[in-house]
């Protein structure tokens, strides 16, 4: 595999960190293929922006190794990766214009790399290179203040990329828009990886986002991995109830297995029996409560003694209205069965 292949392949071995008492991370040991558009997921507070920062070389881990394109760096600073970061509120300078934000780094690297420093027109270059990817090339003479919240946050963008990382990290970028620019900045973040070819790493809060746009998905708590893979691995076998339960919004349902443990079903498998129809599979039973509209479809929690659950209705099911008794039937290879202890039973 030649250097260029392979630049962005990203390993950590064993990394943990304190703060005091707190374990953020515990024994994290990934591998994150170059290339690859990665998605951490997991509940507030479970390590995850410090992984980014680890990663990132902001902060040095308390143990274990960071290593990129199959060197150690865990004793480098940020400045010395070639990693990039992006965080949740990327703080511009608001009295610098888009190209002044967007070229900073760089002209801080020529005022103090002398000789290796880029020159004024490579910078010029670049800023251009990029702002023309990231669309915004009409915009350059413009300060932060006079940009749309989507317009910032490719601002905030380009000023990470204009220095070519082979590691981009993504804490949250997509956060502070609403829904229909986060859709678009969605499509824009996977045009430009696709086109700069670096290895992304990306924190989300969003499941959809994570489902969506990523080609690993990492699943943290309490500061350890609980399971990687792709998208499709960990929706459609997780490993735990934990995942089961993480991934895919609405939830996994889960009721009491009659074998002990629980057993594990999709909003979205769950049929509408009609009255008499002989099931197959597993039944639920219940009275609906909530039938929320979804635009696509209905979500439907339904109550029952047996463990209250939720049925996706789609388009050109039944619409359901709340108090009605009904019957769903789940086909046996769409069930997950976990035992006691929360694991998934081999199947
Ligand atoms: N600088 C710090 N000093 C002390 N504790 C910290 C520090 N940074 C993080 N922590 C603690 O480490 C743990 C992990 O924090 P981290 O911010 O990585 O979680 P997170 O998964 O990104 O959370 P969120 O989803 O809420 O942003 C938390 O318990 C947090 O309180």
């Amino acid at each position: 595999m030649t250097d260029r292949e392979r630049a962005g392949d990203l390993r950590l071995i064993g990394l943990t960190m304190r703060y005091g008492p707190t374990v953020a991370l515990d024994d994290v040991s990934l591998h994150i293929r170059a290339g690859s558009f990665t998605a951490v997921v997991g509940p507030s507070g479970c390590g995850k922006s410090t992984l980014l920062r680890v990663l990132s070389g902001l902060e040095a881990p308390s143990g274990g190794e960071v290593e990129i394109d199959g060197r150690s760096v865990t004793g480098q600073g940020a400045g010395e990766r070639r990693v990039a970061m992006v965080f949740q509120d990327y703080a511009l300078y608001p009295h610098m214009t888009v190209a002044g934000n967007i070229s900073f780094g760089l002209r801080l690297q020529a005022r103090h790399g002398r000789r290796n420093g880029p020159s004024r027109q490579q910078i010029d270059q670049r800023v251009h290179e990029v702002a023309e990817l990231l669309g915004l090339g009409a915009l350059l003479r413009r300060k932060p203040g006079q940009l749309s919240g989507g317009q910032r946050q490719r601002v905030a963008l380009g000023r990470a990329i204009v220095r070519r990382p082979s590691v981009l990290l993504l804490d949250e970028p997509l956060s502070a828009l609403d829904a229909q620019l986060r859709a678009d900045a969605r499509a824009e973040l996977l045009r430009l990886h696709r086109e700069i070819g670096a290895t992304v790493v990306l924190v989300t809060h969003d499941q959809h986002e994570a489902l969506s746009m990523a080609t690993e998905l990492v699943v943290l708590r309490d500061g350890r991995v609980v399971q990687g893979g792709t998208p499709q691995e960990l929706y459609e076998r997780p490993s735990t109830e934990f995942v089961a339960t993480f991934v895919g919004a609405p939830a996994m349902n889960l009721c009491p297995d009659t074998g002990g443990g629980r057993l594990g079903w999709r909003p979205a498998e769950g049929r509408l029996l009609t009255p008499g129809e002989e099931p197959e599979g597993f039944v639920a039973e219940g009275v609906t409560d909530v039938c929320a509209y979804t635009g696509s479809g209905q979500d439907v929690l339904c109550r029952s003694p047996a463990g209250d659950f939720v049925l996706q209705q789609r388009e050109g099911d039944r619409w359901l209205t709340p108090g009605e008794m009904l019957r769903v039937s789940v086909p046996e290879h769409r069930l997950h069965r976990f035992d006691e202890a929360g694991q998934r039973r081999a199947d």
